[in-house]
């Protein structure tokens, strides 16, 4: 599909979803094609190649990452749909059918009767039944993925960078389902094909959260409280978030709990600490290279990272979260609820299956907060330089005083206290940094500089 390559090679760099952002696409291929609906209007889902070459400083032959498409195809394009438009092929309109309710309610009925469509398997989550009779509406909450608002009642998570195996995030919900956990949203159904011989998750139908408010915005609207009243304290404004920080410490460390006995405990000998020190190094050399800007804190992050190298007893780890933050958390009349247990979007799914200390999440949400208090900060250039310094004591006194808060509920939720593990929590947090530097770096560079900032003033 010469035509078809050519137009997807222009739309898919441009997608929120893309994790390309920064390198050239050399090529891209359909690698499978299955008709779901017959017929104007049509719907094709693809898996595609798309094809980089190697990264300036990474000799080799480059990489081909595999992505899913729901693709819609009809002879007139209506004009509520005009703005999803891939382009035109023999006369006929392509575009993002996940803008297409009339289209998606195919993943709801193929899900509800657990069907098999070419290489496509839909299924139901065993105890659950799932209503067909809904209209969708895509998620303007896109980040790595795509999602579809089923009637207020489900939400259908459409991966889109896809490796083969079972995706985490459906592999711990059906595990926390399992255990009973009452920190996520009830899972429904999902979506599979085989990749390289291994059964690969497509799709996720969960519970839509209809009256949730996601932690990030929450805390965003605290930190807003306090900059328009410089002269207070965080504990004296209207928006205060320690005790709700404090709350989600405590159901962190419950679905922490949950999360041991769906997938069990086990130990990481000290030599393999020492590696895991050494594999941070290798991170930070590795972000060094591709965001120069990292370089003038590279030794001081470096000594973090032998610290850890220097542990000397063994370490328990299970299975956590691995991509921990506001924006992942939402708050419910049920309390906290968590979210995507996807793991990092950068690393590879080895690496986010692999089982690690609880404490990588618990620096994961700290780091959250010492976002959530900066990312205003760029935008106030415009005030006086002593409002300025005011704001930035503002911002360090709310992300101190949320992270205690949130360190607080940890322990006394039962996880391990953070207060007694400081070398590891460091460690982490400085990971996660590095690791935000590159994400930044390559999603949002506007945004780059909160990391950086939080290594210029050595708060990680
Ligand atoms: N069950 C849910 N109920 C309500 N909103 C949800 C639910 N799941 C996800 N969302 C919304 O969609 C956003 C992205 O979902 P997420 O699972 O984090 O996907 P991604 O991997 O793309 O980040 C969340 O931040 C939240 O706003
Ligand atoms: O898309 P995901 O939610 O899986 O996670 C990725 O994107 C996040 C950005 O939205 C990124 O998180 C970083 O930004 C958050 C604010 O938008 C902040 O709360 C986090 O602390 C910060 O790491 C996340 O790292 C990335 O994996």
């Amino acid at each position: 599909m010469p035509g078809l390559t050519e137009l997807l090679r222009e739309w898919v760099p441009r997608q929120r979803w893309f994790a390309g952002k920064g390198r050239e696409v050399r090529e891209v291929t359909v690698l499978e094609a299955t008709e779901l609906t017959v017929g104007d209007p049509g719907l094709h889902h693809l898996v595609i190649g798309v094809g980089h070459d190697a990264e300036p400083g990474f000799p080799g032959p480059g990489t081909v990452d595999r992505y899913q498409l729901l693709l819609g195809t009809r002879a007139e394009l209506p004009g509520r749909l005009e703005y999803a438009e891939i382009g035109r092929l023999g006369g006929r309109h392509i575009y993002d059918a996940v803008h297409d309710p009339e289209l998606t309610r195919t993943l709801l009925t193929g899900m509800a009767g657990n069907a098999d469509t070419g290489p496509l398997r839909l299924r139901t989550v065993p105890g659950q039944e799932i209503e067909t009779d809904l209209v969708s509406l895509a998620s303007p909450a896109e980040q790595s993925n795509s999602s579809l608002i089923f009637g207020d009642v489900y939400i259908c998570k459409l991966f889109r960078r896809i490796t083969p195996g079972t995706n985490p995030d459906l592999e711990l919900n059906l595990g926390l389902t399992r255990v009973g956990c009452e920190h996520i949203p009830a899972l429904h159904g999902w979506a599979e094909t085989d990749l390289d011989g291994e059964p690969t998750t497509l799709a996720m139908l969960s519970e839509f959260l209809r009256t949730a408010t996601d932690g990030w915005r929450l805390a965003a609207t605290s930190v807003r409280d306090l900059y328009a009243e410089v002269d207070l304290h965080a504990d004296e404004v209207g928006g205060d978030f320690a005790s709700e920080a404090e709350r989600l410490g405590a159901v962190t460390a419950a679905v922490h709990r949950d999360l041991a006995r769906a997938f069990g405990v086990s130990r990481l000998p000290v030599d393999d600490v020492r590696t895991m020190a050494e594999d941070m190094h290798r991170r930070l050399d590795e972000t060094v290279l591709a965001v120069p800007e990292l370089e003038p804190y590279a030794a001081m992050i470096g000594a973090v990272f032998d610290d850890l190298a220097k542990h000397e007893v063994d370490l328990p780890v299970q299975r956590i979260h691995g991509d921990y933050h506001l924006g992942q958390v939402m708050r419910t009349e049920r309390g906290w609820m968590l979210l995507d247990f996807e793991g990092e979007p950068l690393h590879t799914l080895a690496e986010r299956r692999t089982p690690s200390h609880p404490l990588r999440d618990v620096a994961g949400m700290l780091r959250s907060f010492e976002y959530a208090s900066r990312h205003l900060l760029a935008g106030q250039t415009q005030v006086a330089p002593e409002v300025g310094e005011q704001l930035e004591v503002r911002a360090r006194e709310w992300a101190e005083r949320n992270r205690a808060a949130f360190c607080r509920g940890y322990a006394e939720g039962g996880g391990p206290d953070p207060s007694a593990h400081e070398v590891l929590l460091r460690a982490f947090e400085y990971d996660k940094a590095v690791y935000e530097v590159l994400y930044e770096a390559r999603n949002r560079p506007s945004w780059l500089h909160i990391p950086l900032s939080s290594f210029r003033h050595s708060v990680v």
